[in-house]
């Protein structure tokens, strides 16, 4: 069975020292977590090794970088390579986030450099895709995220991909209280496991996660993560406070 995975993307929020707090009070209060269920914190890269150094006992629980550089090491001021990451820690690194295809213009072709950077490091990649709210009124969402995964993660091989879990994240769910509905998401995350089995075969397809993010909380997550297709959540605002964190994580523990 492939794994369902709650991670957090504190994006660019809490200081080192609120960090290092939420991060102990999740800890704290953590259920327990069977192998097949992990939670991800995705902090800023100021955080990282703090939190690697607060998790690095604990089963089932890792740390990400919300970017990477898609060079290996050079002359680019202000950038973290994925060797970097890996070297100090971290497990897993997000890349494709809509608001750094947004506001850092990052294109598919860039992204795919990344992903290939940060497999090279051996991270596990986060992958996100997901349509505007222009293209989900249109209905054009499917082929819309169909070549987001195309243009970024269908040139790596099989094994490859087996390193690789991807998060919908329709950005008209993004920080605006408005989640996808449970049918909604089921059906993009179907759609998404049906192209993956069609470019990888059954075997990838059925162990690849796929995460739903977009106004994720407690109050919801348990109705999204029982739908067959979400194996659990990227989660922005509600990864803040240890106790919507923890009620996120705990409707994981309680699905499946
Ligand atoms: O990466 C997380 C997503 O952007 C979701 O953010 P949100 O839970 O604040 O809507």
């Amino acid at each position: 069975m492939r794994k369902q995975i709650v991670a957090g993307n504190w994006k660019m929020n809490l200081t080192v020292t609120e960090g290092q707090a939420l991060v102990q009070q999740v800890l704290e209060q953590l259920p327990e977590l069977s192998a097949q269920k992990q939670v991800i914190f995705g902090t800023p890269f100021l955080h990282l090794c703090q939190a690697v150094a607060q998790t690095k006992d604990t089963a089932n629980v890792g740390v990400a970088a919300q970017n990477c550089h898609h060079q290996a090491s050079g002359a680019y001021t202000g950038e973290i390579a994925a060797g970097m990451l890996q070297a100090a820690g971290v497990q897993s690194v997000i890349i494709g986030h809509s608001e750094r295809r947004m506001y850092n213009h990052e294109d598919n072709a860039l992204l795919a450099k990344k992903v290939d950077a940060a497999l090279a490091a051996n991270l596990h990649v986060i992958f996100c895709c997901g349509e505007s709210l222009d293209i989900r009124d249109a209905d054009t969402q499917n082929a819309f995220v169909e070549q987001q995964l195309n243009e970024s993660i269908f040139h790596l091989s099989a094994e490859q991909m087996a390193q690789v879990t991807i998060a919908y994240e329709p950005i008209w769910a993004i920080g605006t209280g408005r989640t996808a509905s449970a049918a909604q998401a089921q059906d993009m995350h179907a759609h998404i496991r049906g192209v993956l089995a069609a470019k990888y075969g059954e075997s990838i397809s059925q162990q690849t996660s796929i995460l739903y993010g977009g106004s994720c909380k407690a109050s919801n997550a348990v109705e999204l993560f029982s739908c067959p297709d979400v194996d659990g959540g990227l989660i922005g605002g509600a990864s803040l406070l240890a106790d919507d964190f923890l009620g996120i994580i705990r409707a994981m523990v309680s699905t499946r």
